[in-house]
């Protein structure tokens, strides 16, 4: 996992890291260029022509590094400047004395059309919003069709808070070492684009001495935080999980889920399901358990949760007399492994008093609208739903996944971790009833939360991802589940 350090952090950990290495700064902004542009040629063909805007501070200096090394390598470049080269940083001034004399650098106003704009006009420097010449040439390369590359950061975003003004709206943004936190704050995906984050070699241990609760988390090292099972493991080790849920016609979100449980390998699921559901679930999926039904169009008001590994509660619930009172009982009566999603946690936004029987085994899956009613707070923007997401946590010791595009991750003892995978095509419905099958079945199968978590979420990207490249806009939730087994047997999973 990756600690996410702010803007003005970014600085120290540069010289930190120049320090300890016994390099020089310019050197760590050619592993910067040299990772942004180790991406570009995979990108973009060698016969497109591409323009570099650069600012004179780092990012700035970046700029010419990568203008330089991409002529090299047979791009036609064209460079631009704004501000006063003569003030510039001086790993700017170095980059620029060691521009090759084919590469003059002009006012940006002289530079000419190009099929692809590089902005490296400000980085996490960024410290008010843009003015001037600098909101003109924003607002200038804002109207262009080429294609935009942000380095490090778009252009006017500040890296650790909401914008404010114009900003560049770049189509991959190609962030260095660790994604800045702006970046993954949906209402910030309009002009980050798609996000790339490249290491510059700078080593764990210089994280360390720097403060910060919030990580990114990429699916490295995934296989550490599975269970292993023995070749001669039964199916009663791969746990016993109840879903709970569905109601008249809502009966699919709950078979969504228990299909996922079985995909992500539950030893024995069962459904805790209303009557008018039995033989749809029963004759669809006929590797699932129906409990005694308790009502005829809702779910019975309790169940038997004796010899239960977990239980995954609210997808198709609905918010009947039996849903509140089964969502009442299990939270007050069973201690056991719980994933609180959908109308579960709607449920429990409508009685407050019930977030008190919360405990360090329940883990809920809003998402943003249903996280909104859980607290009654409508988040100011996406930083200030990051923090309210901590305390949350926090407040009631439980976990909470605060779903969307960089997943939120929200751990009791205030650690934070945003998940990398996942693409577009998992907004759909039932993608989510499906994330909470997959929770039920790793925590019945015995993982810690932590590991249930952040095996679920990233599986269940990933997945997405998968079943994405395949079906693109006409992805389905069923889809997804159907390839939670391909993603496992890619981390290595049998
Ligand atoms: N780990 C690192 O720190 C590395 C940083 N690098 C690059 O360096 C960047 C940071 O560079 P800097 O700290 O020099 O900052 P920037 O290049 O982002 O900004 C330069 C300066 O512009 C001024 N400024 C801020 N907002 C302004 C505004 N609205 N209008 C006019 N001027 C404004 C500030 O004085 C700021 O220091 C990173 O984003 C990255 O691209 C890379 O070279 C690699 C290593
Ligand atoms: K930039």
């Amino acid at each position: 996992m990756q600690k996410i350090l702010s803007g003005n952090q970014v600085k120290s950990l540069d010289q930190k890291y120049i320090e300890g290495e016994g390099i020089h700064s310019y050197q760590l902004m050619e592993r910067a260029a040299m990772a942004f542009c180790d991406w570009f040629v995979t990108m973009v063909p060698e016969e497109r022509s591409v323009s570099v805007y650069c600012g004179t501070g780092n990012n700035g200096g970046d700029g010419l590094a990568i203008a330089r090394i991409l002529s090299q390598r047979g791009y036609s470049v064209a460079v631009g400047h704004i501000g006063d080269p003569e003030k510039g940083s001086t790993d700017f001034q170095h980059n620029l004395r060691v521009l090759p004399e084919k590469l003059p650098v002009s006012t940006w106003k002289n530079v000419t059309e190009s099929d692809v704009l590089i902005d490296a006009v400000f980085g996490v420097g960024i410290n008010r919003p843009l003015e001037g010449d600098y909101l003109k040439l924003i607002q200038y390369l804002n109207e262009k069709p080429a294609l935009k590359i942000s380095v490090d950061m778009p252009s006017g975003l500040p890296s650790d808070g909401p914008l404010e003004g114009e900003v560049f709206r770049a189509d991959y943004t190609v962030s260095f070492q660790f994604p800045k936190l702006s970046l993954l704050a949906p209402e910030h995906a309009a002009y980050a684009g798609k996000l790339i984050v490249r290491s510059i070699g700078i080593g764990r241990s210089y994280f360390d001495s720097f403060e910060s609760n919030r990580f990114f988390f990429s699916g490295e090292n995934l296989i550490r935080y599975h269970k292993k099972f023995l070749p001669s493991s039964h199916k009663g080790d791969f746990g016993r999980v109840v879903l709970a849920g569905g109601s008249y016609g809502k009966m699919g979100s709950i078979g969504l889920s228990t299909r996922a449980a079985l995909r992500t390998g539950s030893g024995l699921v069962f459904c805790h399901i209303p009557a008018c559901g039995v033989e749809i679930i029963q004759g669809s999926i006929p590797e699932a358990m129906v409990l005694p039904p308790g009502g005829e169009h809702e779910v019975g008001d309790r169940m038997d949760t004796e010899g239960i590994d977990a239980i995954g509660i609210g997808p198709g619930l609905g918010k009947g007399e039996n849903a509140a009172k089964l969502v009442y009982q299990v939270l007050s009566h069973y201690a056991g492994p719980t994933v609180l999603d959908a109308d579960a946690i709607n449920i429990l936004g409508d009685n407050p008093a019930w977030l008190n029987s919360l405990h360090a085994n329940a883990v809920l899956t809003p998402h943003l609208k249903e996280f909104e009613r859980l607290t009654g707070i409508a988040g100011k923007n996406h930083f200030h739903r990051m923090d309210l997401a901590r305390d949350f946590a926090r407040k009631y010791s439980c976990t909470l996944v605060l779903k969307g595009a960089f997943t939120l991750i929200s751990f009791p003892d205030g650690q934070q971790v945003f998940n990398n995978s996942g693409s577009l095509h998992m907004a759909t419905g039932g993608s989510g009833d499906v994330l909470t099958g997959i929770l039920t079945s790793f925590l019945g199968q015995g993982y810690s939360m932590k590991n249930a978590v952040l095996c679920g979420v990233f599986h269940h990207g990933h997945a997405g991802e998968l079943a994405g490249s395949c079906r693109g806009r006409g992805t389905l939730a069923s889809d997804i589940l159907e390839k939670i087994p391909d993603s496992l047997l890619h981390s290595g999973i049998e």
